[in-house]
């Protein structure tokens, strides 16, 4: 493995965690440096809450943040869950998904923890709404910086249809949210090469895509009702 895989700024904890029935990544990241050590996690699953909030309890963070790339198809997201076991947690989704949650982000805007924060980049096509979100730019921020895309862009593969994502730095890591092959983290500059889908041309993208004679999901009817109000509650939530 490249030794830029898991580099990260002094101050910034990373830890990525699986879901294996749905093949899910989700991403835990706190600065550590702060006082509070807020944290937040990136596309939970409610299957996987309990294993999330024992690792925030043993590392000795403070979630603040459930957050979600988009209203997934193949799984509930822990969002709800989160809100309702940890107290202080807000769920975080995008403007354009229409979907419920606490804070509502668009392109441009910054989800702060501590002195690190994440940048909110647009890149429908997957989902109306879907969105990456790219650790910072400037001082005290992880470098190479990197992109949870969500899945915008998977390692050699894709979930959409139209793309921001390459506009970023080659070395940009790519964290998507799911595998189908083993991987676990590529760069921009190896997906724009490597890409069995990306580096086509129009036709033959489309092509791909119009026979990927992908299944049904199978828990499409359960997730995406669920999603769209940020996941399963266990408790009413407090009124913000
Ligand atoms: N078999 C799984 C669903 C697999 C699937 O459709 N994955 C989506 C992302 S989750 S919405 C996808 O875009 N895959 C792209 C690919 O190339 O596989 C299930 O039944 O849940
Ligand atoms: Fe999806």
């Amino acid at each position: 493995m490249g030794s830029a895989a898991y580099t990260t700024s002094s101050r910034l904890l990373f830890r990525q965690l699986f879901e294996k029935d749905s093949s899910t990544y989700t991403y835990l990241l706190a600065d550590t440096s702060h006082p509070d050590k807020p944290a937040l996690l990136v596309d939970p699953v409610d299957k996987t809450v309990d294993r999330d909030i024992s690792l925030v309890k043993e590392l000795g963070l403070k979630l603040i943040y459930a957050i979600n790339t988009h209203v997934h198809a193949d799984h509930v997201t822990g969002s709800g869950l989160l809100k309702s076991k940890v107290p202080g947690v807000k769920s975080i989704i995008s403007k354009a998904s229409n979907a419920k949650a606490d804070l509502f982000v668009e392109p441009g805007d910054k989800i702060i923890f501590g002195d690190l924060f994440l940048e909110v980049r647009a890149t429908p096509g997957h989902t109306v709404g879907c969105v990456t979100y790219v650790t910072g730019d400037g001082p005290n921020q992880p470098q190479p910086r990197m992109a949870f895309t969500g899945d915008t862009l998977l390692i050699r593969g894709c979930g959409r249809t139209d793309f921001q994502i390459f506009s970023l730095p080659k070395d940009t890591l790519i964290y998507p949210a799911h595998d189908y092959k083993g991987f676990s983290v590529s760069t921009v500059g190896e997906e724009m090469q490597y890409n069995p889908r990306l580096t086509k041309d129009e036709e033959t993208f489309k092509n791909i895509m119009a026979n990927l004679n992908l299944s049904y999901p199978k828990m499409i009817d359960i997730a995406v009702p669920a999603n769209m109000v940020c996941g399963l509650q266990e408790v009413e939530s407090k009124a913000l």
